[in-house]
């Protein structure tokens, strides 16, 4: 496809989403109906739609326009491109800019510039002050595919050349000890050698530096009481020894963990029926609670145009029963850490602040957020301790 075609797919794949369509499925319904798209265009289009929600109020503004075709002009303006040379109108590219196209468009500003809904955008500079904007500006870039090199399988330098063996050009990140950055070769990683022979796994370098953050020596045991698809968990398992337990709300989220487990070469083990607190108490338990994601919204840019004040409000409902419910799976003297991919203080400080007052005999150790300015995604984590 020319780079006119792939601009025309975009559009009509973000009028769908404008329509109501969930991203994911306006990509794969176009690529089925588009036989001729080989891989390339479609990362290209791909690329193209997920620029265009990152950026989704200021492409509007510039395109003149709440449509795919007026955010596509945005976007080529936004680049400091002139969109009449892929709006030719030859071959499969969109039909040149009307008169009116062309005077059409304005520079954003306020939340539009942001592109931030503006409830949300009063809830970012309430949670962080002065860097609020920083934060919301940088959430409208393309985040960097990151990398944990597995210390069990390899060190950096190992991981590095063996990824490099194979054409995917990683380098370290200062965000944390293991992280790599790729930057050549991204959409290969899960294929190669390196990945299959658990060398690296996919993990974004915030949650890798929160995880290094816990102090693991002494302790025996953990639960990873929100365990998903397993990422904190094997991060932990890295680095300790300890039995590693994991459990779900949704046992389901957990069935690739045995894999990834094995592929790591350690052990975690499910544990679909929590023991009850007088039986069992676990050293440290690790909740890496559901939240809004807004630390992540680069990866994921329709989450923050489909969040709601309603939606947060029961996130956090459910983020402050976890801490209620794991808090007394913690042996004396233990560690309960909370984490969050979110930025915002309603699913974090203020959480934390919410437990501590109605929970006695807990104490605030350390807290940390991880800005998305920090090169990682936006993530927070508090270490409490139990007395
Ligand atoms: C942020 S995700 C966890 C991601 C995972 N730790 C990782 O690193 O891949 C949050 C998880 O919490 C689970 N969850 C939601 N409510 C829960 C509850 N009340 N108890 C336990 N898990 C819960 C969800 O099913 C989801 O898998």
């Amino acid at each position: 496809m020319t780079p006119g075609a792939r601009v025309l797919a975009a559009i009509e794949v973000l009028d769908l989403i404008a329509a109501g369509t969930v991203a994911e499925k306006a990509l794969i319904g176009w690529a089925r109906r588009s036989r001729f798209a080989g891989s390339g265009d479609r990362a290209a289009v791909r690329d193209h739609v997920f620029q265009a929600l990152r950026c989704w109020r200021s492409y509007a503004v510039l395109g003149g326009a709440e449509t795919g075709r007026a955010r596509m002009i945005g976007a080529l303006r936004a680049a400091g491109d002139d969109p009449a040379a892929l709006f030719t109108g030859e071959g499969y590219a969109p039909a040149p800019l009307s008169a009116d196209e062309r005077a059409a468009g304005a520079q954003p500003t306020g939340a539009d510039a942001c592109d931030m809904p503006d409830w949300l955008l009063a809830e970012f500079h309430a949670s962080l002050g002065p860097s609020a904007e920083q934060t919301v500006m940088a959430l409208r870039e393309r985040a960097p595919v990151m990398l944990r090199v597995n210390r069990r399988k390899a060190d950096v330098t190992g991981a590095i050349d063996a990824l490099a063996h194979e054409r995917i050009i990683s380098a370290s990140h200062p965000v944390a000890e293991t992280a790599l950055t790729v930057s050549e070769g991204a959409r290969r990683v899960a294929q190669s050698r390196a990945y299959h022979d658990g060398l690296v796994e996919l993990q974004d370098g915030s949650s890798q530096a929160a995880m290094d953050g816990i102090d693991l020596s002494g302790a025996k045991t953990i639960l990873d009481y929100c365990a998903g698809g397993g990422g904190k968990a094997l991060a932990l398992a890295a680095r300790s020894d300890a039995r590693i337990f994991a459990h779900d709300i949704d046992p389901g989220r957990m069935q690739d963990l045995p894999e990834r487990a094995a592929r790591a070469g350690v052990r975690i083990e499910p544990l679909n029926t929590l023991p009850s607190p007088d039986k069992h108490l676990f050293d440290i338990v690790l909740c890496d609670a559901p939240c809004s994601g807004s630390g992540t919204w680069r990866r994921t840019p329709e989450a923050k145009w489909s969040l709601t004040p309603a939606r947060l409000s029961e996130l956090t409902e459910i983020q402050a029963q976890i801490l209620t419910e794991a808090a007394p799976l913690v042996a004396p003297g233990g560690q309960l850490i909370y984490a969050t991919c979110s930025v915002l203080a309603a699913e974090n400080e203020a959480q934390i602040d919410a437990f501590l007052a109605a929970t006695p005999g807990w104490v605030r150790r350390k807290t940390h957020r991880f800005d998305v300015t920090d090169g990682g995604d936006g993530f927070f984590v508090a270490h409490l301790g139990r007395d």
